[in-house]
């Protein structure tokens, strides 16, 4: 007979698994990735080093990083049967819905689908670093009917990224910011996307089906789906009284309010968002829209009053991607190119020393009945 003991709603608080690519640290406030600590990289590295960083173990030279990266734009190109299979879909489709198919359409091309050896799926890695942009960018504007941008060889691996995105190139600051960006969304331990990659890949699935199954997770809106929805939240607001407005009325309601709480920071603040908050300062003024982060800053105040509540990640990502120019429905979609990381990290380590993921249940349903 399995205890009661042993059931905790959500997993809450229960291990998972063991890693050695990241952890929460809540007390000191650290988010650990393989030893080093995330903000301190995310102020001070690029997105690329953290690359090599999650699937190599170790932060690059200046020579690594510029192969690394030459490796990862040799396949950027994406199999021109994709832009068909998009221009197929619905015009209505959400972005991370082409995402899933588009990812889970690439397998068709692996030839390394049944590998399981982490050199060769640190490979497959990068090429799914090099294409999953491609496909966020470019399913968006087949969707829209627009005009798909083709990477651009010579610019930098995030700032090709915006670029494809917003059909111009970024300036300096723009790239840094978005480079910045996806450093903190790179990896983050063992959120409900990442567990359902490593679940699927116990069963010895494929890497394109883990993460197929990690965009169906982290688009619903008590994940990755939040930063959007923090976004129409803030423009639905208007102003800052009619933000506090907004956020008093589905407090009263009983609503959730998106891009606060969070299952481990749930009494602070996510260093990630604090990050975050001081580029969305710094464009803010840059951009003369300083209303968007009084109207943000008077959010945060008020749900700590009210609720106790702190922001994640979502809430301060949401207007720092606004300002930048990337339309909304693209947010949820950009979290998970620059999860990609660490999933595929994830997943590679499952691999190495795996267990099938398959818990027990505690029945609280009838017995004894006949037919
Ligand atoms: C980058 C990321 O993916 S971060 C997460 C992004 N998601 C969001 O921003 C969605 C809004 N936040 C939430 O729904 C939650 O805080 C979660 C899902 C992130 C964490 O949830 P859990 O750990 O399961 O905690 P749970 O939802 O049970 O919340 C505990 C209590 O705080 C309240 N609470 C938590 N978050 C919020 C919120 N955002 N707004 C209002 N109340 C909240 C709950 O209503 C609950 O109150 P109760 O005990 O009176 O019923
Ligand atoms: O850790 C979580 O549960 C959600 C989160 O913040 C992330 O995936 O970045």
């Amino acid at each position: 007979m399995l205890e009661k003991t042993t059931y905790t709603p959500g997993l809450d608080g229960i291990i998972a698994t063991e890693t050695k690519l990241s952890y929460l640290d809540v007390d000191a406030e650290e988010i650990v990735l393989r030893g080093y600590e995330l903000i301190e990289l995310a102020k001070n590295k690029k997105y690329l080093d953290l690359v090599q960083l999650l699937l190599h173990g170790t932060l690059p030279n200046d020579e690594q990083r510029s192969s690394l990266e030459l490796e990862i734009k040799k396949d950027y190109d994406l199999p021109a049967e994709l832009f068909s299979l998009f221009n197929k879909l619905p015009k209505e489709t959400h972005p991370m819905d082409a995402l899933r198919t588009g990812i889970s359409a690439l397998s068709g091309y692996e030839k390394n689908l049944d590998e399981r050896r982490e050199i060769e799926i640190n490979k497959t890695a990068l090429k799914l670093l090099a294409q999953i942009p491609n496909i966020v960018a470019n399913s968006y504007h087949i969707l829209r009917d627009e005009a798909v941008v083709e990477p651009k060889q010579e610019l930098p691996y995030s700032t090709n990224f915006l670029y494809m995105i917003t059909g111009k190139e970024p300036t300096q600051a723009e790239a840094d910011y978005f480079d910045q960006s996806l450093m903190v969304y790179s990896e983050h331990e063992m959120p409900n996307s990442t567990f359902t990659a490593r679940v699927i890949a116990s069963t010895n699935a494929d890497i394109y089906g883990a993460l197929t199954g990690a965009v169906s997770s982290l688009k619903g809106n008590l994940h990755g789906g939040a930063n959007e929805a923090v976004m129409h939240m803030l423009l639905e607001g208007e102003t800052i009284d009619g933000f506090r407005h907004l956020l008093y009325e589905k407090l009263n309601n009983k609503e959730k309010v998106m891009g606060f709480g969070h299952r481990v920071y749930m009494k602070k603040m996510d260093p990630r968002a604090a990050l975050m908050k001081e580029a969305l300062r710094e464009l803010s003024a840059d951009r003369k829209c300083e209303k968007l982060f009084e109207m943000c800053e008077a959010g945060e105040q008020l749900m700590k009053e009210e609720k106790s509540l702190y922001p994640n990640l979502d809430y301060y990502a949401a207007p720092v991607y606004y300002l930048l120019g990337i339309p909304i429905d693209l947010y949820t979609p950009i979290f998970f190119a620059a999860r990609t990381l660490g999933l595929c990290a994830h997943v590679s380590e499952q691999y190495a020393n795996n267990k099938l993921f398959r818990p027990r249940v505690l029945y609280t349903g009838p017995r004894g009945l006949h037919p």
